[in-house]
């Protein structure tokens, strides 16, 4: 009889750190991943490690109670709070990964409101899009110092308006998805970054002024693509 070992699912998280790390996702120790385990706890990145070298020591377990084990005392990530109300809103959620990509904060600024259009890319079908045309928003929190607030805003953001898309952004700061099992939360932030990094092309190419996505045109849609003395930056780099 063939018996498989389950593998530790930290590992596949130091994989994904280590790759993340190598897109410039995760550089100078920023973005946090974590996964939940059967019995409710989960694994976390400890703070401040840099994410392209972690080891199975560079983790903290955080019980459902709050408890918190790791082999060597270290700290658990300063944004558990934001994983732990994620597994809490939603239950299917088996992984949470957090990370830093310019583009992410780029699109961040694209809007002065709380939501961020998306183009109807074919892309979303892999975040569960199946929609002709889709309208799809972002939701984009304010980046507190505080992060128990930010963790706050999303439990009352979600729980009056469900969330679309399992991505959220805070602004001038990062993209966090959640997902049924860290492969899905993989291809989740590849997803969400090949999105950001085609609007912020498309705006780099003026598309946003002529094309139109989410029912309105990229130039109504906050600040980098309506004033004149943005285009005239963009102009200057020409
Ligand atoms: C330079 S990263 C600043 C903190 C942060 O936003 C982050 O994602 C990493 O924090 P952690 O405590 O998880 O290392
Ligand atoms: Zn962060």
């Amino acid at each position: 009889m063939i018996q498989q070992t389950l593998a530790d699912p930290r590992l596949e998280l130091i994989a994904t750190a280590h790759d993340f790390y190598q897109q410039g996702w995760m550089v100078g120790t920023a973005g946090n991943l974590s996964v939940l385990l059967p019995d409710g706890s989960f694994w976390i990145t400890a703070s401040g490690r840099s994410k392209g070298e972690l080891s199975l020591n560079d983790f903290v377990r955080i019980y459902p109670d709050g408890k918190q084990d790791s082999s060597n005392n270290l700290k658990p990530s300063a944004e558990t709070a934001i994983h732990q109300v994620l597994y809490t809103l939603f239950p299917q959620a088996k992984a949470c990964y957090h990370i830093h990509s310019v583009e992410a904060n780029l699109v961040s600024r694209f809007v002065t409101g709380d939501s961020l259009p998306l183009p109807p890319l074919e892309m979303l079908k892999g975040l569960g899009i199946y929609q002709e045309n889709p309208h799809c928003l972002i939701p984009i929190f304010t980046n507190h110092l505080q992060v128990s607030q930010i963790a706050t805003d999303i439990q009352q953001r979600f729980t009056i308006t469900p969330a679309q898309l399992p991505v959220l952004l805070i602004r001038d700061h990062g993209v966090t998805v959640w997902a049924p099992s860290p492969e899905s939360a993989r291809n989740y932030i590849e997803l969400v970054e090949y999105i950001f990094r085609y609007m912020v092309a498309a705006w780099g190419v003026g598309i946003g002024e002529m094309g139109r996505w989410g029912g309105r045109e990229m130039g109504e849609m906050g600040e980098m693509g309506k004033t004149r003395e943005t285009r005239e930056i963009r102009e200057m780099g020409r």
